[in-house]
């Protein structure tokens, strides 16, 4: 398959769902169910933290997740499990600053989607000179969900990148949901990552339907 195109990217960028077993109440599957009925346009399985899976039971999981993915065309990101990625034939990979570098992770991925975490405008520079195909920014708010999470660092980052030319697709990451995120898009993101305003909603279809129309405008 051919390297995705700047312009895919950003279409694929606009509501970024975020799922692992430990995010959810609910059956996780029922929750992807409802999160791809109500619009999301790209999700990456997140399998970590206290009491995330392993082994066996988190391949399963994700194969499961994966197929509902496929037979909704969502492409499916793996976030930090490179060798999941690949047993998976998952669509594409999300590492961070703590994860292997963006480099290695291209050579082992090839054209698959790859992802990298920011927090400084230096490693937004390093990463695209290492070949992702978008840039995760944040925690743009404060946020529970990521246990090791740095403080919010707002929407100056997402400004200053946009500010100095760079046209990389951007996604805004961290405390993210309907009410704030017009501010995310404003500041030239071309898109949301969201967990729990998704995956911990009354309403799951309708709150993803209220973060499409607040992305959407
Ligand atoms: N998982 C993520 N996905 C995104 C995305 F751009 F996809 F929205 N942005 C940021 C992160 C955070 O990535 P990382 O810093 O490695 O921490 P963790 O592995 O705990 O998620
Ligand atoms: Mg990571």
């Amino acid at each position: 398959m051919e390297i995705i195109t700047d312009a895919k990217m950003r279409e694929l960028l606009k509501v970024y769902f975020i799922l692992g077993s430990t995010n959810c109440t609910q059956d996780p599957l029922e929750v992807m169910h409802q999160a791809i009925e109500g619009g999301i346009t790209l999700f990456q399985y997140r399998e970590k933290g206290t009491g995330a899976l392993l082994g066996e039971d988190k391949y399963k999981l994700a194969q499961a997740i994966q197929k509902l993915c496929q037979q909704h065309q969502i492409p499916f990101i793996v976030n930090d499990d490179v060798d999941l990625a690949l047993s998976l034939n998952a669509d594409g990979v999300h590492i961070g600053q703590e994860d292997e570098s963006a480099a290695a992770v291209r050579e082992k991925i090839g054209n698959k989607i790859l992802g990298v975490s920011v927090h400084t405008r230096e490693q937004a520079y390093e990463a695209i000179q290492q070949g992702a195909d978008y840039l995760g920014l944040g925690p743009v708010f404060s946020t529970t969900t990521k246990e090791d999470a740095k403080a919010a660092a707002g929407t100056a980052l997402i400004q200053t990148l946009r500010k100095e030319g760079l046209t990389i697709p951007l996604v805004g990451i961290g405390g993210i949901t309907a009410e704030n995120a017009p501010l995310v898009m404003a500041a030239g993101a071309d898109g949301v990552s969201v967990i729990t305003a998704i995956s911990l909603a009354d309403s799951v279809i309708h709150s993803t339907q209220k973060l499409c129309q607040a992305v959407y405008g």
